[in-house]
């Protein structure tokens, strides 16, 4: 599945929060977001996922323009995502089977219950959480409640996977842990992954291409009349163990804005070497 993004704009009234955002994306591509605090990078995710439509430009998938509402092929991972506390972690995961396929009564009987169960049971060997299936949310740690919302986000095969910053709470060793989860997840399943980060390592570390937002043009005495866009698009390969870090592609020309743009590229280059 291509994702087309085709001069994309996003205001709310006067505010500009993205402009100019175009971007090819294929499959299989996992897409790293990086940007200053407020830039634009949860508005960009929210509008590939059809909550919210770009005020200018097109989405196109596999060359079709987006349908205007979220669907099952574009699964979604939040900081803190809002797991169902009444129901166990089997049940959690089963419930996105069952609601996609009962839509009216939200639940399965005879086999395709047997089936939805089977599967659920497999998703959460995937991610490491058989041993407590039938435990409750409230019972799991931070790093096991973003396994569940993974294996929630996964069970429904959708083709894009977006997560906002889903490592974002948790503790360092965790987090390492949920990285390795993540990425071989990936790797089974060839899906496309965008993730907000705000950890540059991070960014890094995952991504096969890193999308830095940020504002090309400023007016200091209107800070809301220009939105961001994407200012470098990096490449990241990964040969076999070793990562390889190409050239920094730029792709617009960063303004006046020297002093937070010297930092960025300071950060992105210590980074890179
Ligand atoms: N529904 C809305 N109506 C008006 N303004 C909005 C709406 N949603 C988001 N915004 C504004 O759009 C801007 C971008 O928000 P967004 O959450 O996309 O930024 P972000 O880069 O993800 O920030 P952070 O890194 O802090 O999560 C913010 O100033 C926010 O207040």
């Amino acid at each position: 599945m291509s994702i087309q993004i085709k001069n994309v704009w996003k205001e709310y009234g006067q505010r500009v929060i993205l402009e100019k955002v175009s971007l090819k994306v294929e499959q299989g591509e996992f897409c790293t977001l990086v940007g200053a605090s407020g830039c634009g990078k949860t508005t960009f995710l929210r509008m590939l996922l059809a909550e919210e439509q770009p005020t200018r430009g097109q989405i196109l998938i596999d060359g079709e323009a987006m349908p205007a509402e979220p669907g099952p092929d574009r699964g979604v991972v939040f900081q803190r995502y809002s797991v169902f506390p009444h129901l166990t972690v089997l049940q959690n995961v089963m419930l996105g089977m069952e609601i996609e396929q009962s839509p009216f009564w939200g639940r399965l009987s005879g086999s395709a219950k047997k089936q939805a169960e089977a599967e659920a049971r497999s998703m959460l060997e995937s991610v490491g959480l058989t041993h407590v299936c039938n435990h409750y949310p409230d019972a799991l740690s931070g790093g096991m409640q973003q396994r569940l919302a993974i294996a929630q986000a996964l069970i429904k095969k959708p083709r894009i996977l977006l997560l906002d910053e889903p490592f974002g709470a948790l503790d360092p060793g965790i987090r390492a842990d949920m990285h390795d989860l993540i990425l071989d997840l990936w790797k089974q399943t060839g899906i496309t992954i965008f993730m907000v980060t705000h950890d540059i390592k991070e960014a890094f570390h995952l991504g096969s291409r890193l999308l830095v937002f940020d504002k090309v043009r400023h007016d200091p005495q209107e800070p809301a009349a220009y939105g961001a866009s994407i200012t470098y698009d990096i490449p990241l390969e990964t040969k076999g163990s070793r990562r390889m870090y190409p050239e920094v592609r730029k792709v617009v020309t960063v303004s006046e804005h020297k002093a937070d743009r010297n930092s960025a590229m300071l950060l992105l280059q210590k980074e890179a070497a």
